[in-house]
């Protein structure tokens, strides 16, 4: 059987393979359980013979343990996913739905960029950023706040006045084709970790355990949404709300339109297919919300999407591998 050296030698490699690929590549390459007994066993073998510890063994990571994950924290409101549109029917389909329910002969819509990137929760207490969380299954996330600070973009305190004692605000955090560019070119440089796309680069950072490595990668943030509020009223339609969010301070993009009816859902489709080359950040397509909440709230949701929103996508584009 393998000395003491030999084990931990082992357990250390395994440790920080399964490590690089969840922080770097948001890859899950064993189960967070076992990730977990695998450092408790090294640390119970590292007690055990106190001459094993070497200054790189996981378990002497930043603040003693090697933190193997983020604490989990549950969405008030549930992180939702999208249905999916793929044609122009089924677009019609989806205006026709809900302008036959809400009987209205014309109905207004949010139409939005779907960017590519992360989707993330920001809760603010009294105006104050006091936790961000990560989508995970859309009832429970993993707890991200510190990584989130390093992100300038995104305010710890809100501006302006008025807001809700209680608000989250929904988005997604992103990397810029130019950040993500002088990213890897600087990897190149130093025999650092190339990536694959800018999603994989956004996922990646934030899941870095040491805050200090999630800053080493720019990120952005463009607010679509909010989940929990509490204390306070929002403005009656999703443009309005978007709008409040800019003045409190969140980035909202400038690509977000209210268009009428199904004829400006897909012209707004085919501007934005024209402009997206052009964009500084990847859109995997645009999403399409009712604006007015009340019909937000009479048309509810189907499983785990809204039916008053869906994702209209691009045709799946040859990735850019670098
Ligand atoms: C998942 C998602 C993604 N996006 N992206 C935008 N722009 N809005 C938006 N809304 C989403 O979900 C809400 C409709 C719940």
């Amino acid at each position: 059987s393998p000395s003491p050296a030999q084990r931990a030698e082992i357990l250390r490699r395994q440790i920080d393979e399964a490590g690089k690929a969840y922080y770097d590549r948001d890859e899950q390459l064993i189960p967070d359980a076992e990730y977990d007994r695998l450092v408790r066993e090294l640390e119970a073998l590292e007690q055990a013979h106190p001459e094993l510890v070497n200054a790189d063994s996981p378990t002497q990571r930043v603040g003693g343990k090697a933190a193997s994950r983020f604490a989990e924290v549950r969405h008030a409101v549930p992180m939702l996913s999208l249905g999916n549109a793929f044609s122009d029917e089924e677009v019609q389909d989806f205006v026709r739905r809900i302008s036959e329910r809400l009987r209205r002969d014309t109905v207004r819509f949010s139409a939005e960029p779907k960017l590519d990137g992360l989707a993330i929760s920001l809760r603010y207490e009294d105006g104050r950023f006091v936790q961000g969380a990560t989508r995970g299954d859309g009832t429970t996330g993993e707890d991200v706040s510190a990584n989130l600070r390093q992100i300038k973009v995104i305010p710890h305190t809100l501006q302006g006045s008025g807001w809700p004692q209680v608000l989250e605000v929904r988005g997604e955090v992103y990397m810029a084709r130019a950040d993500f560019e002088a990213y890897n070119a600087d990897a190149r440089l130093h025999e650092g970790k190339v990536l694959a796309n800018p999603r994989n680069a956004a996922a990646g950072s934030l899941r870095q355990l040491d805050p200090k490595m999630s800053a080493r990668r720019k990120l952005s943030f463009y607010a679509y949404g909010i989940g929990e509020v509490r204390g306070g009223e929002l403005p009656p339609t999703h443009s309005a709300t978007l709008a409040q969010l800019k003045e409190w301070g969140f980035p909202v993009s400038e690509l977000c339109q209210v268009v009428e009816g199904g004829e400006g859902l897909l012209a707004y489709y085919r501007d934005i297919a024209e402009r997206r080359d052009g964009l500084a950040f990847d859109i995997d397509g645009v999403v399409y919300k009712l604006d007015d909440r009340a019909g937000q709230e009479q048309m509810g949701f189907v499983s785990r999407a809204p039916r008053w929103a869906i994702a209209h996508k691009f045709p799946a584009q040859e990735q850019t591998t670098t």
